[in-house]
């Protein structure tokens, strides 16, 4: 058994409070052995936490990791024209090895920020899926399906290719890659394929994503249509319950936020993107009171415009105050739970928590800084204050991905050298 020990720093323990502490990682099994006073315990290899604040990898619950290709690319629209008019028409032109380095670029601006692991909404997921095993980090990956604007055959093929994906990928990368079933949304899904797949998934056991009540846009036409809101119809469909994560949740009243509490449904706040789109404010703190599990998520870097948990953190917080009108709302206890646990429990992995038995999946923030001096509260500084920059080691699955700001995987000069050639070559080809 190799051992490694996060020694010297103070630990974010799960119950948001910070101690003095060194975290055991069995390296072959990838879990966290023990937390126990400064000095008690012993390693084979060590990691130097002093000065550092030793926090669980954070979890980006709702992403789409290739999309840094286009981060940048199209700004300041709202979601609909934004998808149309711009992101789609160039999406289309996306090859297997576009979608592979947009990844690999994500992922080491993961890596760097301290986050272990994602829940992806793509296409070309082998492709996505071998950037992760490459990198060492813990991903929830599907296939996307979209039925409008495709006939019959091409529509039931969507569905079917996310059904299969799902089934054929869970458990990849030992068991580093967990699946999704995803319709995309409840808009663009046709409630036909909703009604014919979502109960071959639930069979399946197939945990579900997909986007919900993100614009006033998506939520109208679907009261017009079935008389109800869009949660109550989402239910009728048989999409909500424990194994179901919702991206978004901006326009929820409150009929639906019980219903989500009642399921157990989850829901994944994206406010850099709820704002950037002007899609809304998502009622976080009423979602909180309800007893829904609220995760994070950046949602793509085209609608970010990166995807660091920190300033998702910082985000939430902040805007979770204006939408409640209350400055004690989405306090920052609140949104590293948000960032870390509730995470974990949404996606499915024993991590979000330094305990001994969950995986040993965590970063070290370097708190020597003028932006965190003083250290009245690390809490605090972890919502407010700290930025992805600040990490300095990520350990996912006991395995070291960054030691001292260098990453261990993936070589990031070539990473970002072809990322900037692929994505400019995609821009022209879409300009044809
Ligand atoms: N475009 C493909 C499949 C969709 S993959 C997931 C999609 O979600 C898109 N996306 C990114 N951010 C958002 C968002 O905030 N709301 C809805 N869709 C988004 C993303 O650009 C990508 O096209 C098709 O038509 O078959
Ligand atoms: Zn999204």
């Amino acid at each position: 058994m190799t051992e490694l020990l996060v020694a010297g720093g103070q630990v974010l323990r799960p119950d948001t409070t910070v101690e003095r502490a060194d975290v055991l990682v069995d390296q072959d099994s990838g879990d966290i052995l023990a937390v126990d006073d400064p000095g008690e315990l012993t390693g084979d290899d060590t990691l130097d936490a002093s000065d550092g604040l030793v926090i669980p990898g954070l979890v980006n619950a709702h992403t789409h990791v290739a999309m840094t290709l286009l981060r940048g690319y199209a700004d300041d629209k709202p979601l609909d024209a934004w998808l149309q008019e711009d992101i789609w028409p160039v999406e289309a032109e996306l090859t297997p090895e576009d979608v592979r380095v947009g990844a690999e670029l994500g992922l080491v601006e993961m890596i760097r920020s301290g986050t272990t692991a994602l829940s992806d909404m793509y296409f070309h997921v082998d492709e996505i899926a071998a950037a992760v095993e490459e990198s060492g980090l813990r991903a929830v990956l599907g296939h996307t399906a979209v039925t409008v604007a495709k006939d019959e055959a091409g529509a039931r093929a969507d569905m079917q290719a996310s059904l299969d994906t799902a089934l054929d990928l869970d458990g990849a990368a030992d068991g580093r890659i967990k699946t999704t079933f995803q319709p995309h949304s409840l808009t663009t899904v046709g409630e036909e394929y909703l009604r014919e797949f979502v109960p071959e998934a639930v069979e399946a056991g197939l945990p579900i994503h997909l986007h919900a009540n993100e614009t006033t846009d998506e939520v109208e036409p679907l009261v017009d249509e079935h008389g109800a809101r869009p949660l109550e119809y989402a239910d009728d469909v048989g999409l909500l319950g424990e194994d179901t994560f919702l991206a978004h949740c901006v326009h929820v009243d409150e009929t639906e936020i019980d219903l989500l509490a009642e399921t157990g449904t989850g829901a994944v706040h994206c406010p850099a993107s709820n704002m950037k789109l002007a899609s809304g404010m998502a009622p976080v703190q009423r979602l909180l009171d309800a007893g829904v599990t609220v995760a994070l998520g950046t949602d793509g870097a085209a609608s970010n415009n990166d995807l660091d948990m920190f300033d998702e953190m910082r985000d939430a917080a902040m805007v979770g105050k204006l939408a409640a009108d209350d400055a004690s709302a989405v306090p920052a206890g609140a949104v590293v739970e948000m960032a870390t646990a509730n995470g974990a429990d949404l996606l499915g992995f024993e991590s979000g928590r330094i305990e001994a038995g969950a995986n040993a999946d965590l970063a070290v923030l370097d708190l020597d800084a003028a932006h965190l001096t003083p250290a009245h509260d690390l809490v605090s500084h972890l919502a407010y204050a700290a930025r992805g920059s600040d990490v300095c080691h990520t350990v996912c699955d006991g395995d070291v991905l960054m030691r001292d700001r260098d990453l261990t995987v993936f070589d990031e000069r070539a990473v970002r050298d072809r990322a900037s050639d692929r994505a400019r070559a995609l821009i022209d080809r879409a300009a044809e």
